[in-house]
């Protein structure tokens, strides 16, 4: 049967990275004979601008009724000034939330040609390879009411919500992440001020019952921010709630040498998936070609291994990225070590890592 994917470029490079997963996409379905689709809709300014609303239902109705999403970024100064219901961020809050994706994962892995050249490399005891599990459809991003107040509207409310439910279902699927892996969980939490942050704990520490062989511990989210970068090695999977995941793993782009480099998947409990890089519109180099795709084609990797049941060929793209990096190929944004470093732009990253592609799957016809 035909799977379909729904692509959302959105604003900014979104358009741009969302073209390059797009292309590396298409030529391992080609190259597999895979019967996989693509529909394009509109989300954030993009929307805005031609129907007024940055998530059209169409686009909800159209994710919805597909096998994956994948989405590029949105915003931009253009629409700084439209107010909090119509900016294209609310889209991206929105489609999230219409779809149920709860559980933002965001692994930083350090690729060993980038770690050479980072100004972090006396940090690096031990080989970074964490993952954060955001909570992300609840929290101060979903809070209501968020409104101005009072005579001269001098006061202002966010509200940072969560029922247990909310916490319980992400700390689950990051408790089950954990046992595949190292089995070691980081919950990351404000309890010595916020009262979410208690029941935060209290819930961790009731899911913890069920997973005896997963080692446990809480930890504050201001000395985590610091531990992130002096210790990386040291976590393997932290889970928290929706804007301290939002913070650290912008945090720990710097880790892995970009914001360019981190990819997410956005889950629930079955196989629908958003995929996404971890970056935004970049409003600074739009149109430039210095855009690095190498988030969202590894963003890519993940729909195909989590939605479309496609290890094998998720595991084509991330060692094509590893071995084009090995090369020295980088985007503007990306120090290398190599000596034989070759800057490339957008579409000469995206063509050198179906190249790699194409070198592993020579056999197949
Ligand atoms: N998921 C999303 O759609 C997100 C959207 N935004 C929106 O994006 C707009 C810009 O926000 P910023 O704070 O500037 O964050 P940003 O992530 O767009 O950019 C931060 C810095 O990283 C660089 N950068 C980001 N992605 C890159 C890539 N793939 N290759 C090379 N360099 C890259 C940018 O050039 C910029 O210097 C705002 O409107 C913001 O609301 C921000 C974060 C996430
Ligand atoms: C609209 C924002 C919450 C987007 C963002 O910064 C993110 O999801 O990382
Ligand atoms: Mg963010």
């Amino acid at each position: 049967m035909t799977k379909t994917i729904t692509v959302l470029p959105g604003d900014g490079i979104g358009p741009e990275v969302t073209d390059s997963a797009v292309r590396v996409l298409d030529y391992l379905f080609k190259t597999f004979h895979h019967d996989v689709r693509f529909v394009e809709e509109r989300i954030g300014g993009a929307a805005i601008d031609a129907e007024g609303i940055p998530l059209p239902q169409k686009t909800v109705d159209q994710c919805q009724a597909s096998d994956a999403i994948l989405l590029g970024a949105v915003g931009g100064p253009k629409w700084d000034r439209q107010s909090t219901n119509v900016r294209p961020e609310q889209g991206l809050l929105g489609i999230r939330k219409a779809l149920g994706l709860f559980a933002n994962i965001r692994p930083a892995k350090a690729f060993a040609s980038l770690i050479d050249a980072s100004p972090l490399k006396s940090f690096y005891v031990e080989p970074v390879d964490f993952v954060i599990v955001r909570e992300l459809t609840g929290g101060l991003y979903f809070g209501k009411p968020s409104e101005r107040r009072g005579e001269h509207k001098e006061q202002v409310v966010d509200t940072l919500a969560y029922s247990e439910h909310e916490i319980e279902r992400v700390v689950k699927k990051a408790f089950q992440m954990a046992e595949k892996r190292r089995k070691k969980l980081t919950s990351v939490d404000k309890a010595n001020v916020l009262e979410s942050s208690r029941m935060w704990r209290e819930v961790v520490n009731k899911v913890a019952s069920q997973y005896p062989n997963v080692e446990v511990n809480h930890a504050l989210v201001d000395s985590t921010a610091m531990q992130l970068i002096i210790n990386p090695g040291q976590f393997d999977v932290i889970v928290t709630e929706n804007m301290f995941g939002d913070i650290l793993s912008d945090e720990a782009s710097v880790i892995t040498g970009s914001l360019g480099m981190l990819p997410s998947a956005s889950l629930r409990t079955d196989k629908l998936g958003l995929y996404e890089p971890v970056h935004g519109s970049a409003p600074d180099i739009v149109g430039q070609g210095k855009a690095n795709p190498l988030a969202t084609i590894l963003s890519a990797a993940f729909l195909l291994r989590y939605s479309l049941d496609m290890d094998l060929e998720a595991a084509l793209i991330e060692t094509a990225v590893q071995n084009v990096l090995k090369q020295g190929y980088h985007t503007p944004d990306l120090k290398v070590s190599s000596e034989h470093a070759t800057l490339v732009n957008t579409v000469e990253m995206t063509d050198q890592v179906i190249s790699a592609i194409a070198e592993q799957t020579a056999h197949v016809h």
